[in-house]
């Protein structure tokens, strides 16, 4: 298939199909833009001067002209002008002064229109990602990382145009344009008309080609997008296609895409520079009316020379405003578009949530009661039918079963990532739901199978479960689970700089490493899940002893595939889709030759 093919035909189509996040503007609505520029209010104060030295710029600009009609009619004129050279000097030092208090109040209205512009922006993106951590499992299930990243980059970003200069320029654009206006009318009002003739006009012109020049990059941003998100997958999972050998057809694919890309792009770019000569003519046509009518108002001495002369100035400022204007317009909608998806964000709330002024959880025992539970992640497909499970405070319990039995979720609705449909969670007595999320969760500590290690030191990484540990308190829980050796054999030992998610590292240190982290954070209840499933042997009897130390005085829960490592859990609750069906010690369930018997079975013969 070629690569052409490849990209039209449907299936790979569909994977790149993001049209929510790719939708460039939406239709004006004014509860959105006032929610929006509600995030200027903090800023009042600061944009007051930024509004007066725009007031100022503006005024100053328009009084040039004005003030060079006086200069060709009063002194200039070989008719009626009086000839004074200083009283032109005067005239000619007054209009640098203009110029200079023009150049000084435009400085100062950029710059601090900027500086207050990326403030906004910094805090609008701060609220987005602090509510984004706040969100709940449930929120993350449904979108993938992708299309998160791109509302706190890419749709912040392009609020940066509206908020850095937009905002002022509409003031000062609308501020001139009417300025000009009533400055043309008193002037002459017959031949301000006659130039204003072309305004309809440009408007026309310019909103046209402009909507399409709209449209052509709202193309290229959705070619450019399917490009990054195909990038993002093929960089991902860059060693199964190695592996697969599939790189020959991963470029035709991105071949075509890019090609597409480069087609889009071309477009949008010759439309975009028809644009200049459009509008150029659309003025120039302006000036024609302007000199052939006001030459013969000249002539009929109805106008001055010194007037026509400040009409042509004026309308040479008249279009500036009226194109920006246009593009402020383009910004708008953009804005509309990306506000509407950040607000979506921002108006989400988390599923799982703390009730009003719920206390904190006391420090716990670690006594742990599943009553009853009953939890689906997709309504009509049960994971959880009616669990009700106990562990005492210091007992260890084991889940083993199938996969997809639903020996995760349980331990999902116990860090409440999840909360039950029906049933309760109660540690010592207290249902989980009756008090703050994070006095729960800083008390349960969490070994996943994939251990996520950041980007920063191995000590930072090892931290992570307590902030405010000491060197010697990190070195002494890496000792404690046997990851003391090879942190020392690291080029810098604690000061080992790793890599996002920890590629520098094999699976059984990164294991250790999260043990260390749990150990660190001193969890009453602590929760293995497939903790030592990629381990070899040797690092497994380290891992064996590691674990006493870790889980004596704590409640624990641990998943385990390799049925070798959960031998003397005080307790083996075996699931199968979503119900307990056997419980006990490890002599209980084997002497009753039931479903945990058969998996010891079927892992030996295996
Ligand atoms: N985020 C999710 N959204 C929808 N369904 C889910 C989600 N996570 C799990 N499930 C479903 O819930 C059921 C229980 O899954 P769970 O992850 O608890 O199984 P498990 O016993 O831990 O499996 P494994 O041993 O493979 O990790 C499965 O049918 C699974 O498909």
């Amino acid at each position: 298939m070629s690569a052409g093919t490849n990209v039209k035909g449907r299936s790979r189509n569909e994977r790149f199909v993001y049209q929510d996040d790719e939708a460039i503007e939406k239709p004006f609505n004014w509860s959105q833009l006032r929610r929006l520029f509600s995030y200027m209010k903090p800023y009042r104060k600061q944009l007051m001067p930024v509004i007066a030295m725009m007031v100022v710029g503006t005024l100053t600009r328009l009084s040039i002209p004005f003030l060079m009609m006086l200069v060709i009619d009063g002194i200039i004129d070989p008719q009626k002008g009086s000839g004074n050279k200083l009283e032109l000097v005067l005239m000619g030092m007054a209009m640098l002064v203009l110029y200079g208090i023009q150049w000084a109040a435009n400085t100062y209205r950029i710059k601090h229109t900027s500086i207050i512009g990326q403030k906004v922006i910094f805090d609008l993106r701060q609220h987005l990602f602090q509510h984004i951590q706040q969100l709940s499992f449930r929120f993350y299930d449904k979108r993938p990382a992708g299309s998160v990243l791109v509302r706190v980059t890419n749709d912040v970003n392009a609020l940066q145009d509206l908020f850095t200069n937009g905002v002022v320029n509409l003031l000062m654009d609308c501020i001139q344009l009417v300025g000009i206006v009533i400055i043309l009318l008193m002037l002459n009002v017959k031949l301000g008309l006659a130039i204003m003739i072309t305004v309809p006009l440009m408007f026309i012109v310019s909103t046209s080609l402009r909507k399409r020049i709209r449209f052509a990059w709202q193309d290229v941003r959705m070619k450019q997008s399917r490009i990054n998100a195909h990038l993002n997958e093929s960089i991902q999972g860059m060693k199964v296609t190695q592996a697969f050998v599939q790189e020959k057809d991963n470029m035709n694919f991105f071949n075509g895409m890019n090609g597409i890309n480069l087609k889009s792009w071309n477009k949008a770019s010759a439309l975009n520079q028809t644009f200049g000569p459009v509008i150029e003519v659309t003025a120039a046509i302006g000036t024609c009316i302007l000199f052939w009518y006001g030459s013969s108002l000249v002539q009929s001495t109805a106008i001055t020379v010194g007037l026509l002369v400040a009409f042509a100035n004026y309308m040479g400022n008249f279009w500036e405003p009226i194109n920006r204007l246009g593009q402020m317009y383009a910004q708008l909608l953009i804005a509309m578009a990306s506000s509407e998806r950040i607000f979506e964000f921002i108006d989400e709330k988390p599923t799982v949530a703390e009730a009003e002024q719920a206390p904190p959880l006391p420090s716990i025992r670690g006594d742990v009661h599943f009553d009853n539970i009953v939890f689906e992640y997709e309504k009509g497909r049960p994971a959880l039918k009616g669990i009700s499970l106990h562990a005492k405070a210091g007992q260890s319990i084991a889940l083993v079963g199938h996969t997809g039995s639903g020996k995760s979720t349980i331990i999902n609705l116990l860090c409440r990532f999840y909360d039950p449909v029906q049933g309760r969670v109660l540690i010592d007595g207290t249902d989980i739901r009756d008090v703050t999320i994070s006095s729960l969760r800083s008390q349960v500590g969490i070994v996943m199978q994939d251990t996520f290690i950041f980007g920063g030191s191995i000590r930072d990484n090892i931290r992570y479960g307590r902030l405010d540990a000491t060197h010697e308190e990190i070195v002494a829980a890496a000792k404690a689970v046997n990851a003391h050796d090879f942190i020392m054999g690291l080029p810098d030992g604690y000061d080992t700089q790793v890599e996002e998610r920890g590629n520098v590292l094999s699976m059984g240190q990164r294991q250790l490493l999260s043990f260390a982290r749990a150990l660190l954070a001193d969890p009453k209840i602590l929760i293995l899940d497939e903790a030592t499933a990629s381990i070899d042997t040797e690092t497994e009897l380290k891992i064996q002893e590691a674990l006493k130390t870790l889980l004596e005085g704590r409640t624990s829960f641990m998943i385990a595939h390799r049925l070798s490592t959960i031998r003397h859990a005080d307790e083996i609750v075996v699931l199968d889709h979503g119900e307990i069906v056997e419980q006990g010690n490890h002599e209980a369930l084997m002497s009753r030759r039931g479903v945990y018997y058969g998996l010891i079975e079927a892992q030996y013969r295996f």
